[in-house]
């Protein structure tokens, strides 16, 4: 098949074991399965309306982390994922991931995603599909934390409060950014929770920054004199 060009990038970064291969696989092929700790990068494509939408999974891993502002560049919107039983994994987002995005694009939006929630609460842990509980043999019930408060280390507001430093540091006007109530979430990508709200909510916002993009392209004639000064300069260093 005919690879087709993608109108938007959308990347999703977070520490090592957070869960951002699992909320991928979760949102395109339905399911949780096992996973491994990803290495470098994966992309993938999602039709989205008459859009077609690139979603990279980036590895968490330390010994990756020089990849992570190359996958960034251009990117609309940046899915920042941390588990709700790991109070460093947010931390981690500030310390480590925020800077990465330096090199999305100015107007990027930005996702604040607290996956794991299935251990922490029990509406998202009785998430799960039928079907699921099923092809467990009832493991799900069984799973159900005794407490379900017991290991949550990090509460929605604690994610807000990172929103709101982000735009800050980003330089963005809260009034023209999304608000916080509708960039925070709390998902399980282990039973589907708030998964499909999360990736579809990112692809709404990201929609009429493609709408102007394309417009700009059809009535800019800059970018042809660009492209030919460019390729003087090209002729230039070869002969
Ligand atoms: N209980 C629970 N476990 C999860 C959830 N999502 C992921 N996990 C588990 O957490 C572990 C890490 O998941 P991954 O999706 O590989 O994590 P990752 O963020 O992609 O990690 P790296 O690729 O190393 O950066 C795996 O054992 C998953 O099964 C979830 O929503 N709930
Ligand atoms: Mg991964």
């Amino acid at each position: 098949a005919k690879m087709k060009k993608p109108d938007v990038k959308l990347v999703i970064l977070g520490d090592m074991n957070v869960g951002k291969t699992s909320l991928l696989h979760r949102y395109i092929e339905r399911k949780f399965k096992d996973t491994i700790s990803t290495v470098g990068g994966a992309f993938f494509l999602k039709q989205w309306g008459p859009y077609n939408i690139s979603i990279w999974d980036t590895a968490g891993r330390e010994q990756f982390h020089g990849l992570g502002s190359m996958y960034c560049r251009g990117a609309a919107a940046v899915i920042l994922t941390y588990d709700v039983t790991n109070w460093q994994s947010l931390v981690e987002l500030e310390q480590r991931f925020l800077s990465l995005t330096d090199t999305a694009n100015s107007d990027c939006i930005f996702a604040i995603v607290g996956n794991k929630a299935d251990l922490t609460n029990l509406k998202a842990a009785a998430a799960e599909t039928g079907e699921e509980r099923e092809s467990n043999g009832n493991l799900a019930g069984a799973q159900f934390p005794a407490s379900p408060k017991m290991h949550k280390q990090v509460q929605p507001e604690d994610a807000v409060a990172l929103y709101h430093r982000i735009l800050r540091y980003k330089m963005l006007e809260e009034k023209c950014s999304p608000p916080a109530e509708a960039m925070c979430f709390e998902t399980s990508a282990k039973t589907g929770y708030n998964v499909d709200l999360l990736f579809e909510r990112v692809f709404d916002m990201v929609v009429p920054g493609i709408l102007k993009k394309k417009t700009e392209a059809m009535s800019n004639t800059v970018d042809l004199e660009d492209c030919s000064d460019m390729q003087r300069t090209k002729l230039g260093c070869c002969g």
